[in-house]
């Protein structure tokens, strides 16, 4: 038992190394986090954290960020005047570990899993994400894609209490008062999406929340960041769904999009109120936007404030990590006797189909990856070539349409086509990317045509949940004779394509990427984030994923998840060494640190993270 009382301070705040303030006059108890029953993981300092409260009685039982229900001693109940409150058991964290896992175990479906996981974070948040990173390979795929898909499809319907910051068109005036009634003082990162292009699934609305929710866990369950520190937004400018608009348990705002001055202000007011509250360096991360939003928005805001968009930029970087990986696996040969090993970017041929945020992203990061390695950019962008909905995206057509310009910057001088079949025929892509948003569109005779020119064709189906994606793994595998890398945006399960030989599909999704950035972003308090960032986590990711063979040959081109959190210190090192270089970085100790070495650097970032149980 830890306790403080008033003029004394005895412990350090969860992270930050800061002493705790004691409460005015109140006698200010801690609690301490640590399980003595768990082992410490590693990775994190050894020292105890406490969490300090002047709160008695219910309320601490009620604060998801205090309660460890049965896992409160007999001396911490009396303390803190909830004896009563609990059964008599007093349980270790183990055992409440080993309790939700059973009872996750027994749910029918993965949103009941969902809905439950949701509701144990809303009670004991620790807990929460105990069970996330302990098996973090299993959960994934229930707080996040695919099951955080059908969460937003039925978010109205499933509605209990709200999670996140809800701010809306109409009530523009009030956007700096509804900041300040978030209860956190130290906001460090945002995710935030005004619903319009969620995952594959289109405009959900205010239904969208489920996703800056689900991101925010990511950011605490693949990089340490503590839940304090992040805060989900909806951007509520109505929605453009009739199948919400007709639903009386809808729970945006009940009229068609607004677009024009008065979404920009919305957005505007936001971004000013955040930065008043929470200072000039607090995070942005845009996410599932529209894809005209998505680009304008960035372009506007990426000079002005610390921001990235994670469709366009994340994805990007784990798509050119993915590429990277595979081109060293010699993928992209057009023959058995070409395929001796590593290939370069430059080497291939890429065929995007859906030419929305995260192609453009991806094209553009990777003609900067190819620039990179030695090839002029026209050079670069000869390579790529995309299709949207109305087919080859080739220069004849700008006499007649208007394109995004970074649509626009990728037409290629060759004759439209409208069929994609033709398309891959004529092309003779080396990797077959889908952004499209529709399940399927990796037909198997587009697959076995790729396959018929390329020994070893790369397939990347990154569209999200799981229904979107353009082929499954085994679609993938069996209509190549087993011969593509494929990776895809949802996961997939092992295929056993013949006896024993047994294919783990890889998960390219940003959820590798943005963690790791985000980490490096607000440990050294950055004031810009340049795209280069993007390429440096791709480049780092690639370099770890390379030397793990054994995985490769079996087909994940991605290091486990269990591994996630090691790996996104990397990015973060990599990334803060970047900013520090670049002059983006503010934070003093950070700069010091840095340039102490390796080991300092390592330190600091790690002394930012938290560890639930610990
Ligand atoms: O959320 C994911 O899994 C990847 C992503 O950003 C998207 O599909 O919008
Ligand atoms: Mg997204």
């Amino acid at each position: 038992m830890f306790l403080t009382r008033a003029g004394r301070t005895l412990f350090s705040s969860a992270s930050t190394g800061r002493l705790l303030r004691v409460a005015g006059s109140h006698v200010t108890r801690s609690i301490s986090t640590a399980a003595p029953n768990l082992q410490a993981q590693p990775q994190h300092s050894d020292m105890p954290r406490f969490i300090s409260t002047s709160m008695k009685g219910a309320s601490v039982l009620a604060d998801p960020r205090l309660n460890k229900g049965t896992a409160f001693s007999q001396q911490q109940r009396a303390e803190f005047s909830i004896e009563g409150l609990l059964p008599a058991a007093e349980e270790s964290r183990e055992l409440q570990l080993r309790r939700v896992h059973a009872q996750l175990a027994s749910k029918g479906s993965d949103l009941e899993r969902y809905e439950f996981l949701m509701n144990l974070a809303s009670v004991d948040e620790r807990l929460f994400y105990a069970v996330l990173t302990d098996d973090l390979e299993a959960l994934l795929p229930v707080v996040y894609t695919p099951t955080v898909g059908s969460a937003c499809m039925n978010w109205s319907s499933m509605f209990m209490r709200p999670q996140g910051l809800y701010l809306n068109v109409d009530q523009l005036d009030r956007i700096d008062a509804m900041v300040d009634n978030w209860p956190e003082d130290d906001v460090r990162a945002i995710v935030v999406t005004d619903g319009e292009r969620i995952l594959g699934l289109g405009d959900l609305g205010a239904n969208g929340m489920g996703i800056p929710v689900g991101k925010s866990s990511l950011y605490s369950a693949c990089a340490g960041i503590p839940p304090k520190f992040l805060l989900p937004v909806t951007l509520d400018a109505g929605t453009n769904n009739s199948r919400l608009l007709a639903d009386p348990f809808y729970i945006g705002l009940k009229k068609h999009r607004v677009t024009g001055d008065a979404y920009e202000q919305l957005v505007d007011r936001f971004i000013q109120a955040a930065r008043r509250r929470w200072g000039p360096r607090v995070l942005v991360q845009f996410e599932d936007f529209g894809n005209a939003n998505a680009f304008r928005l960035l372009d506007k805001y990426q000079s002005q404030i610390t921001c990235f968009n994670d469709d366009i930029q994340g994805t990007a970087s784990i798509a050119v990590a993915g590429l990277l990986i595979a081109s060293q696996m010699g993928a992209g040969a057009a023959s058995a006797s070409q395929f001796t090993g590593p290939r370069s970017l430059g080497e291939q041929t890429f065929l995007f189909v859906g030419a929305g945020t995260a192609a453009t992203g991806i094209a553009e990061l990777l003609v900067e990856s190819m620039v990179h390695a030695g090839m002029t950019a026209d050079d670069a962008r000869r390579r790529i070539f995309l299709v949207d909905s109305s087919g080859l995206v080739s220069r004849s057509r700008l006499a007649n349409e208007t394109m995004a310009p970074n649509k626009a910057a990728l037409a290629q001088d060759i004759p439209f086509m409208d069929n994609l079949q033709e398309i891959v025929d004529t092309i003779k892509p080396s990797v077959l990317i889908g952004v499209s948003g529709t399940g399927g569109v990796f037909t198997e005779n587009i697959i076995r045509s790729v396959s018929a020119a390329h020994e070893r064709p790369i397939i990347f189906s990154l569209s999200n949940p799981t229904a979107n994606s353009e082929c499954t793994a085994s679609q993938a595998y069996a209509w190549s004779q087993n011969r593509a890398i494929f990776a895809s945006g949802s996961p997939f399960l092992p295929v056993e394509v013949a006896p024993g030989d047994i294919r783990l599909p890889g998960q390219c999704n940003n959820s590798y990427i943005f963690p790791g950035v985000a980490l490096g972003i607000i440990t050294c308090e950055a004031n810009h984030v340049p795209d280069s960032v993007f390429l440096l986590a791709a480049e780092v990711l690639a370099d770890i994923s390379v030397k793990d063979t054994a995985r490769l040959e079996r087909g994940s081109l991605f290091p486990p998840l269990r591994d996630i959190q090691n790996l996104s210190v990397r990015i973060a090192m990599a990334v803060v060494r970047h900013l520090v270089e670049g002059g983006h970085a503010t934070n003093q100790k950070v700069i010091e640190a840095c340039a102490a070495g390796e080991e300092e650097l390592e330190a600091v970032i790690r002394s930012v993270m938290f560890n639930p149980l610990h």
